[in-house]
């Protein structure tokens, strides 16, 4: 692998607070950030539309390795997902969407088709990478490792208020049944199971706030001369 730059990684579960700390984090170091869950939910998205079985490894792999996906910055700041044309970064964060995704997840030749391009995200000045396995499989030689976790329960509570801000109704016992069967998943397949990457640090948010997060990880980047 060409190391483009120095790589901080954040794994965990779903609902730590990954995508919320990477993105402050990459804003303060003015780094570049790879969602890698938005990747699984994309290929998810995307054989749905294709009406494609998901026992047909082969092709899920050729889907994965050339997915037509574009990150396009917005006038706003913000970034549009968009998938074979179609801007869809709201239509990606469903439960159902982020539930099939964690089903493809498993697939070893998914995995395979898309650990290149994830790769291809470590660039000059440096990439925050947040997902499952990026400090144990995508970016194993990482400067600096975090393993950001949180009881089930904070995280179905975080989620479920994310659900309702954006309108959605919740059931916050389903939610956490759903939480803990994709911790399972996630924690038990064979191919890249979430575990903390050897020498990660490991943050349990459950009583932290998103800035007490950040603090931490930003004194590590301090820590290891990458500010
Ligand atoms: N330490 C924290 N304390 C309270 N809420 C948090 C914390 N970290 C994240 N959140 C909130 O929890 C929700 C889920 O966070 P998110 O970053 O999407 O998690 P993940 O990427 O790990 O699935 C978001 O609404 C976020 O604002
Ligand atoms: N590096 C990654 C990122 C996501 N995933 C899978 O993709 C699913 C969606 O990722 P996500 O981070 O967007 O979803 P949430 O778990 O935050 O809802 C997860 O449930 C994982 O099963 C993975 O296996 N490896």
């Amino acid at each position: 692998m060409i190391n483009q730059g120095p790589v901080i990684t954040i794994d965990g579960p779903s609902g730590a607070g990954k995508g919320t700390v990477s993105q402050l984090i990459a804003e303060k170091l003015g780094w570049h950030i790879l969602d890698s869950g938005a990747l699984y939910r994309l290929l998810a998205l995307a054989v749905a539309h294709h009406g494609m079985s998901a026992d047909d490894v082969d092709t899920l792999k050729v889907l994965a390795e050339h997915l037509d996906i574009q990150f396009q910055q917005t006038e706003q700041g913000a970034i549009d997902i968009v998938l074979e044309g179609e801007v869809v970064t709201q239509a990606i964060r469903t439960e159902e969407v982020g539930n099939c995704a964690s089903k493809l997840a498993a697939i070893p030749a998914v995995r395979e088709g898309l650990l290149l391009r994830q790769r291809a995200f470590s660039q000059s000045p440096g990439l925050v990478a947040d997902g499952r396995d990026m400090g144990t499989v995508v970016f194993p030689s990482a400067q600096i490792k975090i393993f950001l976790t949180a009881s089930a329960q904070e995280r179905a509570q975080r989620r479920a208020q994310q659900l309702q801000q954006k309108g959605e109704t919740v059931n916050l016992e389903a939610l956490i049944k759903v939480i803990e069967e994709r911790d399972e998943r996630d924690a038990n397949r064979a191919i890249a199971p979430l575990v903390p990457a050897a020498g990660a640090l490991v943050i349990d948010s459950t009583e932290l706030t998103i800035e007490q997060v950040v603090e931490i990880i930003f004194a590590e980047a301090v820590k290891a001369g990458l500010v």
